[in-house]
């Protein structure tokens, strides 16, 4: 254990007992080791630069690299071709793999999602028919999500705003429910010492407070027979254990196991409640190529039926409008299948959704607090009725083949990214020009007849210098 790492006494008093002091021994002496890195690709925006690198072994679309690069300097990183992601997180795609319907389109809700990682791996495995509900409570944390799915490029994502018991009057609303809890942190004690330093019993207890509403709240918007996947990043018996007892007791769940090879460092953890065994999966520094995390699957009892209606106040339903036939009209050159979109007008702007969301959009609005629907394609100008195109439209996967591009090298595109103005060859383009690296979308520039103007976003910009 490194002489500057020094964890609280009651933390090691707990886990000692937890798992034992030989092993606590070992978890202390990892505290030494190299952390791990890994990220995930979009499959959405293929690139070949990690073949060849060390798979992580229950993440299909996962990587371990061998060392920490600079990720700023990767212009492929802000273009969204993956998404660097602690490996014991990826475990929902095995969960995911081996117990949602994912043939199917379903809905599915990502309750804690910010900064995005289990957003972007759900988004990445789910048909592109299906629909995914983004949501984080934090109103510091909602803009980095917004960022996150933006750059995954895909427009079967909503993201909103809300506590878990907004959700509560979607009855039966969504097939899957990830729910990756606010927790205490001890999973992240290696890799951030800040962690050990917020720690203390009492945010034990008052995150265990917050899950055991959490999972109240957000029960009824499952589907009977719909999958529930609880993770913390914690060890913390209150918030994993006493969690699963929680639901296993409240009648309303199944257990799931999940299938592990042993040299993955998993622990199945079986948890003897009054409804039988429940099934919790341990990542600990250890024993597992990750940080620490918990997880575990439930399926809803119940017939899966018809759902309920979900009543809507009228006044809620006319809140969302369609944009006119003529105005969609200037809309679809931008886009690839345009007939499977309907646009509509939100917050001064224009996001197109695919068309079979369109009613679970309005059911959505009149209960949440939508901070991003769809794909926001940008403004009309009321000059001549053409597009001024958004950022998010320039890295959507659905943008549509026709609008010319320009390959940048790897100077012009930090260039691009750090916002400054293009030096290159735009001869014979003119107006909205998409700007690519290794074939992968960053953004747009404007080509004017005496200069192009750089579009990348200014928060977004490249600031790191190296
Ligand atoms: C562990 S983090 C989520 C990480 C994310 N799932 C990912 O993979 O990138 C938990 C999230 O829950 C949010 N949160 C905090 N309090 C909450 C509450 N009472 N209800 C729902 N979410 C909450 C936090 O702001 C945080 O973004």
């Amino acid at each position: 254990m490194p002489k500057s790492v020094q964890l609280p006494d009651k933390f090691v008093e707990r886990l000692q007992g937890q798992i034992g002091t030989d092993a606590f021994q070992s978890f202390e002496e990892s505290f030494s080791n190299y952390l791990p890195v890994s990220l995930r690709v979009n499959p959405f925006k293929p690139t070949d630069q990690f073949e060849g690198e060390e798979d992580v072994p229950w993440c299909d679309a996962g990587k371990y690299l061998p060392k920490r690069p600079l990720f700023a300097k990767d212009p492929l990183i802000f273009a969204g071709a993956y998404y660097v992601q602690e490996a014991s997180s990826m475990f929902l795609w095995h969960a995911l793999k081996t117990h949602a319907p994912l043939e199917e389109d379903i809905k599915v809700l990502d309750l804690c999602a910010a900064p995005g990682g289990k957003s972007t791996l759900i988004n990445s495995m789910i048909t592109p028919e299906s629909l995914l509900v983004s949501n984080e409570l934090m109103p510091k944390r909602l803009s980095i999500l917004v960022e996150n799915t933006v750059r995954w490029g895909s427009p079967n994502v909503v993201v909103s705003h809300n506590e878990a018991s907004d959700f509560t009057p979607l009855k039966s609303f969504f097939d899957v429910i990830a729910i990756d809890a606010p927790c205490s942190g001890e999973g992240m004690f290696r890799k951030d010492p800040k962690a050990i330093d917020m720690w203390s019993p009492g945010l034990v207890n008052s995150c265990a407070n917050i899950q055991h509403g959490i999972l109240e709240d957000i029960m009824p918007a499952l589907k009977p027979q719909g999958l529930l996947v609880y993770s913390t990043c914690t060890f913390a018996p209150q918030e994993n254990e006493e969690r699963l007892i929680q639901l296993a007791e409240s009648g309303e769940v199944e257990p799931l196991r999940l299938p592990l090879k042993e040299e993955w460092g998993i622990t199945e953890i079986p948890v003897e409640t009054s409804a039988g065994t429940f099934y919790g999966y341990r990542f600990i520094f250890h024993k597992t190529k990750g940080e620490g995390l918990f997880m575990s699957c439930f399926r809803k009892k119940g017939d899966e039926g018809r759902p309920p209606k979900i009543k809507i106040p009228k006044k809620k339903l006319s809140q969302v409008s369609k944009v006119n036939q003529k105005e969609a009209a200037a809309l679809h050159k931008w886009l690839q299948q345009p007939d499977e979109f309907t646009f509509i007008e939100y917050e001064g702007y224009i996001h197109a959704l695919l068309q079979e969301h369109f009613s679970d959009f309005k059911t959505l609005n009149a209960f949440l607090r939508i901070a991003n629907p769809g794909t926001k394609l940008g403004k009309l100008n009321p000059k001549n009725g053409k597009l001024i195109p958004e950022h998010d439209l320039a890295v959507s996967s659905r943008i549509a083949e026709s609008i010319p591009s320009i390959e940048l090298s790897y100077e012009d595109a930090v260039n691009y990214l750090r916002k400054q103005e293009p030096q290159i060859d735009t001869q014979g383009y003119k107006d909205w020009v998409k700007v690519t690296y290794k074939g992968i979308a960053l953004g747009w520039i404007k080509v004017l007849p005496n200069r192009i103007n750089n579009y990348y976003p200014m928060d977004l910009r490249l600031r790191k210098e190296f």
